[in-house]
Parts: structure tokens; sequence; C-alpha cells
């Protein structure tokens, strides 16, 4: 039997809606655009993964209705009744007969080897992905015959644990980085993006991160580096060049700056807020 036997449901929310945490987080690029490269690099590696054997997206908006049927997808309409109800649609659509993996549509840096791993490491049951902080899931998975019976949301993890779904323990970085933060974008960059979250933050001379926003939480004057605190609390380093870059002759601790990372989510530069 070839390993291509999984069908793929893959919600996308309108894009207007879509991904509202980063809203802004491109300077110069308008939301939807992003939203939308995140959805069509999920599905491009989803439809490249050799164990896939179609997507169906299940969604309301044109545009991504539009990106699915130019990637050979086939698009359902969304009952508007929230995700869950979105990925109870398309496995229905699917048919008792398929295998269905609901896989969440903010995977930019998905890797198709890595869902192809994850696929074989639930054959015959039904498992999850968590994400890499852990407490949502990327992917739900059910053999042919069974209810994908999804619990997305907040907690999600442990929602699908509780109803019986196998935790899949497997190293899949990419698979794991669902983005819902500037600082998960950055994560994702340096995984290696999809070309179309990659156009994005190459195009227009816009530096990747330029809106993000921060706190000092420690500068040594000696070696002008430091740390900074995001605002969703991760932490960052920044190297001396970084605020040799600022134009400041000092940071103070607690002191709100605009932090400019490249692609690969090095900080190189930090300015006050109100600089330009
Ligand atoms: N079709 C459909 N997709 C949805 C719905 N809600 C969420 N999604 C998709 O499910 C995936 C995971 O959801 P979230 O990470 O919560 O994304 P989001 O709701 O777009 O983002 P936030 O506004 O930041 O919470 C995303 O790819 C969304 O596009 C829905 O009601 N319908
Ligand atoms: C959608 C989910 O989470 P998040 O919004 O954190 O990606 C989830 O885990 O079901």
């Amino acid at each position: 039997m070839s390993e291509a036997r999984w069908t793929v449901v893959m919600p996308v929310k309108r894009l207007g809606a879509a991904k509202s945490r980063l809203r802004g987080a491109l300077p110069g690029v308008p939301h939807e655009e992003l939203a939308l490269a995140l959805a069509a690099d999920t599905l491009r590696a989803a439809r490249a993964c050799p164990a896939v054997a179609g997507v169906l997206v299940v969604t309301d908006d044109a545009r991504v209705r539009a990106a699915a049927d130019a990637a050979g997808a086939r698009v359902v309409a969304d009952p508007a009744a929230g995700l869950n109800a979105a990925f109870r649609h398309g496995a229905a659509v699917a048919g008792p007969r398929a295998a269905v993996a609901g896989l969440t549509a903010d995977l930019p840096a998905l890797r198709p080897a890595e869902l192809a791993a994850a696929l074989r490491a639930t054959e015959g049951v039904r498992g999850f992905v968590a994400d890499a902080p852990g407490g949502g899931t990327v992917l739900l998975a059910a053999p042919a015959g069974v209810p994908l019976a999804p619990q997305f949301g907040p907690g999600s993890a442990a929602a699908h644990a509780a109803s019986g779904a196998l935790p899949l323990a497997g190293d899949w970085p990419s698979l794991r980085r669902d983005v819902d933060t500037p600082a998960d974008l950055a994560t994702a960059a340096g995984l290696g993006l999809g070309p179309r979250t990659a156009a994005l933050l190459a195009g227009g001379g816009v530096r990747y991160g330029a809106g993000m926003q921060g706190t000092v939480a420690t500068y040594d004057a000696s070696t002008r580096s430091g740390v900074l605190l995001l605002d969703d609390g991760t932490e960052l380093a920044f190297p001396a060049r970084a605020f040799d870059a600022s134009g400041l002759r000092l940071l103070r601790l607690g002191q709100r700056v605009r932090i400019e990372r490249d692609a690969d989510g090095e900080v190189v530069r930090v300015t006050l807020p109100t600089m330009a």
C-alpha cells in the first residue's frame, strides 16, 4: 500500500480575523498578507508530504480559497461555528474511510518529512502532537473509522490527552512551531520559513521584527550587551553590536525599547520607541 493515505484537514479563519496576536508584527506588510503566507506555507508543506493523499481546507476566505485551489487542495465552506466545528466538518467531508489528520494552518516552517514522521508514529491509534510550549495542539490524527473528536482551543493538549488520544513524543521542531506571536515568528524564521512567509520577511527592506518592543531586563555597560524582556515574557539576549547600532549612550533597566532582528532572529538594533 502507498504511504500516501492521510487526508489533512486544515481550517483557516477569515484573514482579517486570523492571527490577531501577530497584527503589526511586520511593519509595512498588511496583516492579511502575513496570515495568508502562514497558511500557504503550511499547505505547501502538507501537500509535499509523502504520507498525505490530499488536503482539505476549511475556510470562508476568498483569498485562502484561491491559494488552496492553486495548490491543488480541496476547499470546503467553514460552518462558522468555531475551530472544532471546522475540523469536524472537514473530517465528515473526508468520509468514514479516510484517515484524517487535523493540522493547524500556522506552521510556516513545517518540513514535510517531520509531518510524515509524526503521521507514521500515529499509525493505528488516535494521536496528537503538542505545540512547542506544550499546552496547545498542532496535529490531531485519527485512523479510518475512528472519530477525530477535536478539542482544539486553550489547553487543547491536555484535553486531547484526557480524551484518550496518544501524545506523540517525536523531535519535530518545525511541526511543533506554531506561530501565534512575533517571538514565535522569529523562532520559526530560525528554523527556516516556507517561501511565502520568508518573502514577506525579506521584502520591502523591512527588517524582521522592526515593530517588536520590550523592556531592558539586564544591561552590562562594560560589554554593551544584555537581555531584553519581550511583551510575551520571552527573554532575548542582545550583543554589543545591537547596542552600538542604537546611537544611544546607555540603557536603563526597565527602559522600553524597540527591537530589530534579522531573519535568523538575532537582535541587530535596539532603539527607543520614539526614534525613527
Ligand atoms: N476555518 C476556521 N479556522 C479557524 C477558526 N478558528 C481558528 N482557525 C484556524 O485554526 C488555526 C489555529 O488557531 P489559532 O492559533 O487560535 O489562530 P487564530 O484564531 O487565527 O489566532 P488569534 O487570533 O491570534 O487567536 C489557525 O490556522 C486559524 O486560522 C475557525 O473558526 N474557522
Ligand atoms: C489553537 C490552539 O492553540 P493556539 O491558539 O495557542 O495556537 C490549540 O492548541 O488548540
